[in-house]
């Protein structure tokens, strides 16, 4: 009996001599070489990321406030030449000067052209379209940025109301996507980005115009993105939920007078260089979709896909809320 212990113990040792062996010959460098593997992967990654940014045509809409500044900042920084768009030809004199002020030492920064137009105007989209090919070249990038928003009862807004959200948000970026998607077409090479919202996947009350408009805009770059795969042009469409903006404030009414108000809800959102980074990760990667938003506006995504009774429900209660609260 005492013997028989005796080899119990002496096969226990053997084992766990075994599995020690086992774990510093092959675990332990199994383990190392997957993490280096992994580290060379996410750094040549990186690499690709920079060397593809660096030194593109990158055209930013909407580059005279919130999330488009902070894309020009951030694109600037990666060494890109930029094409600044925007309505006031002031607010993006000013914002050159701020990215001329920004060095980077590491890289080769460019001094950004600016072209003035309004999207809600087709003609001068276009105008701007054959401009910035006649100055450049080429774009690599466009980044379908500006928009506005809308405040209101579907039963009180005009027409008119509806057509000028939907000609800013839709019209006018599919107009310039348009006009510079033969040349892409023509070099194979190009990337086309839309920001859109977490509001092209859900629609909420008194927002009729606003989701109305994002929702095309996904469904129209979700098309594009299908065609052009055989040239080699990438789409990505990028739906942030509240970002800290002038959105809010410069958002139209029913009316189709500015709302003026800073929301809460946008006042607490993500800051707009967060979701600029996002941007510039997002494109550098070559992703198709980013949804960047906080908890609540994610799970109602997957609320209004999973569950789309309750969904309603919610939206239904919500509505009566709001409306009770603006009528008291
Ligand atoms: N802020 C948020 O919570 C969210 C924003 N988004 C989206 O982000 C994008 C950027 O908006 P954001 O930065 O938040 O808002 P801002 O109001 O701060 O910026 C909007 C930009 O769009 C430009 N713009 C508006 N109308 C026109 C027009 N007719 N022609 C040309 N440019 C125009 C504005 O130019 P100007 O200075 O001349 O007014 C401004 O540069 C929008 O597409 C918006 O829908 C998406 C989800 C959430
Ligand atoms: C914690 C459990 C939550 C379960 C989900 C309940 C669903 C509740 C509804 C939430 C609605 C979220 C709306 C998000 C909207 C949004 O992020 O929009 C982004 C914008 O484009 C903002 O534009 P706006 O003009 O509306 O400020």
């Amino acid at each position: 009996m005492v013997c028989f212990l005796s080899s119990c113990g002496s096969r226990k040792t053997i084992q766990k001599g075994k599995l020690m062996d086992l774990t510093s010959t092959v675990i332990i460098p199994l383990l190392f070489g997957s993490l280096g593997i992994f580290a060379l992967f996410r750094l040549l990654q990186w690499m690709r990321m920079r060397a593809y940014l660096q030194e593109a045509v990158v055209v930013i809409t909407g580059a005279t406030s919130g999330l488009g500044k902070e894309c020009a900042k951030a694109f600037h920084a990666a060494g890109s030449k930029l094409v600044l768009c925007g309505r006031d030809s002031e607010k993006l004199k000013d914002l050159v000067q701020q990215l001329s002020t920004m060095t980077n030492h590491r890289k080769n920064t460019h001094k950004p052209h600016t072209v003035v137009f309004d999207l809600s105007d087709t003609k001068t989209v276009l105008n701007a379209a054959e401009d910035i090919l006649k100055y450049l070249g080429h774009v690599d990038i466009l980044i379908n940025n500006a928009g506005i928003s809308f405040r209101g009862a579907i039963v009180d807004t005009g027409l008119d109301v509806d057509k000028k959200v939907m000609e800013t948000n839709y019209f006018g970026p599919i107009a310039l996507t348009k006009a510079l998607l033969p040349s892409m077409i023509k070099r194979r090479q190009g990337h086309i980005v839309a920001i859109s919202s977490v509001q092209g996947k859900i629609s909420i009350p008194f927002r009729s115009a606003y989701a109305a408009s994002k929702h095309a805009t996904q469904a129209f770059f979700d098309c594009l993105r299908a065609e052009v795969e055989q040239y080699d042009i990438d789409v990505t469409v990028v739906s942030p939920g509240y970002i800290q903006t002038n959105l809010s404030l410069n958002a139209v009414t029913a009316d189709g007078s500015r709302y003026g108000v800073m929301d809460k809800n946008t006042a607490e959102g993500q800051t707009a260089a967060e979701v600029a980074q996002v941007v510039l990760n997002a494109v550098g990667q070559k992703k198709k979709e980013v949804l960047v938003a906080g908890l609540t506006p994610s799970l109602a995504v997957y609320l209004r896909n999973l569950f789309p009774r309750l969904f309603f429900t919610l939206m239904a209660t919500r509505a009566k809320k709001e409306r009770k609260a603006k009528e008291s």
